[in-house]
C-alpha cells in the first residue's frame, strides 16, 4: 500500500493540489493531515510511507518562511520523523515545505539526521515576492523523486524567500560532490532564477535520495492544460506529474 501524509494547517495553501496530484499518481491513501493531529496522536505517522510539506504560508510566514512550523515539528515530532526517516519513506518539501525541511534540519543532513541547520531559503534577491513560470534543469542526482527526467521541467513559482544560501563553503561543495542537486535554474539569470540562488540551485535532495525539497510546484503542472502555452506553443515533454509518480512506484516496489 502506498500511504500518503499531506501536512495541512495554518496558513499551509498547496494541500488540495498536493493531494490530488498524489491520486492521479496512484497512490492508494492520500490524507490530509493537520500538524496539530499529529502532535495530539489522533493521527500517526507510522501509518505513511510518504509525507508531504505542501506550498504556503504556515504562521503567516512570521520569524521567516517555515520556521515556526519546522519547529512544532523539532520539537513535538522528532521521534516520529526520526522513525520515519529510519524507515527509509519518503518526505517531499515544496516552497514553504521546503523551507520548513531545511529549517529543520533534516535535508540535506549532510552529516546525519542532527536537526541542526545547514542550509537556508531566505529573501529573494529582488526583495520582491516572484510569481512565474520557470525552467528548471534535470541532473544526476540519488533523488528518488526525479528519477528519468530526461528533459528541461517547466513549473510555476510564487515565494518571496526562495534565495538558497549555505552556511559555509564546504556545505555547498559537499553538495555538488555528492550530486544533491536534483534541479537548477536553467538558465541561472534571473528572471527565471527567479531570487538569486547560489549557483542557480532550485532543489536538494540528501544522500539517500529520499528527503528532496525544490522550491518551484510541480503539483501545478500536471497536465499540458495547466500549461501557459497549452493553446498557442510547444507543450514541454515532461511535467511535475513525474515526481509524484516517481515516489508511489518506488514505494509500491519496495513495499516499505
Ligand atoms: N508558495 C509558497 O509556498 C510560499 C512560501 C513562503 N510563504 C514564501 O513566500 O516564500
Amino acid at each position: 500500500m502506498v500511504n500518503v501524509c499531506i501536512i495541512t494547517g495554518f496558513g499551509i495553501n498547496s494541500d488540495y493540489e498536493s493531494k490530488y496530484a498524489f491520486e492521479l499518481a496512484g497512490a492508494d491513501i492520500v490524507n490530509r493531515v493537520h500538524v496539530n493531529d499529529l502532535i495530539n496522536k489522533k493521527e500517526n505517522l507510522e501509518n505513511y510511507n510518504i509525507l508531504m510539506f505542501p506550498g504556503g504560508f504556515a504562521f503567516a510566514d512570521d520569524l521567516g518562511s517555515g520556521r515556526v512550523l519546522a519547529n512544532k515539528f523539532r520539537y513535538n515530532l522528532r521521534e516520529d520523523l526520526t522513525n520515519f526517516i529510519n524507515a527509509d519513506k519518503l518526505i517531499f518539501g515544496v516552497c514553504n515545505g521546503f523551507q520548513v525541511l531545511v529549517k529543520m534540519g533534516v535535508l540535506p543532513e549532510l552529516d546525519g539526521v542532527q536537526y541542526q541547520q545547514e542550509v537556508s531559503l531566505i529573501g529573494n534577491a529582488s526583495g520582491l515576492f516572484e510569481g512565474r513560470w520557470v525552467q528548471l534543469k534535470p541532473l544526476k542526482s540519488p533523488c528518488v523523486w526525479t528519477h528519468d527526467y530526461k528533459h528541461n521541467l517547466e513549473v510555476p513559482v510564487r515565494h518571496g524567500e526562495g534565495q538558497f544560501v549555505v552556511k559555509d563553503k564546504k556545505t555547498l561543495e559537499k553538495l555538488w560532490e555528492r550530486n544533491l542537486v536534483p534541479f537548477v535554474y536553467d538558465p541561472d539569470e534571473y528572471p527565471n532564477n527567479p531570487n538569486g540562488s547560489i549557483d542557480g540551485i532550485a532543489a536538494i535532495c540528501n544522500d539517500s535520495g529520499h528527503i528532496f525539497g525544490m522550491m518551484p510546484h510541480p503539483e501545478c503542472h500536471l497536465n499540458k492544460y495547466q500549461h501557459p502555452k497549452w493553446t498557442r506553443g510547444k507543450i514541454p515533454a515532461e511535467n511535475g506529474l513525474k515526481i509524484f509518480k516517481n515516489a508511489v512506484e518506488y514505494i509500491r516496489k519496495k513495499q516499505i
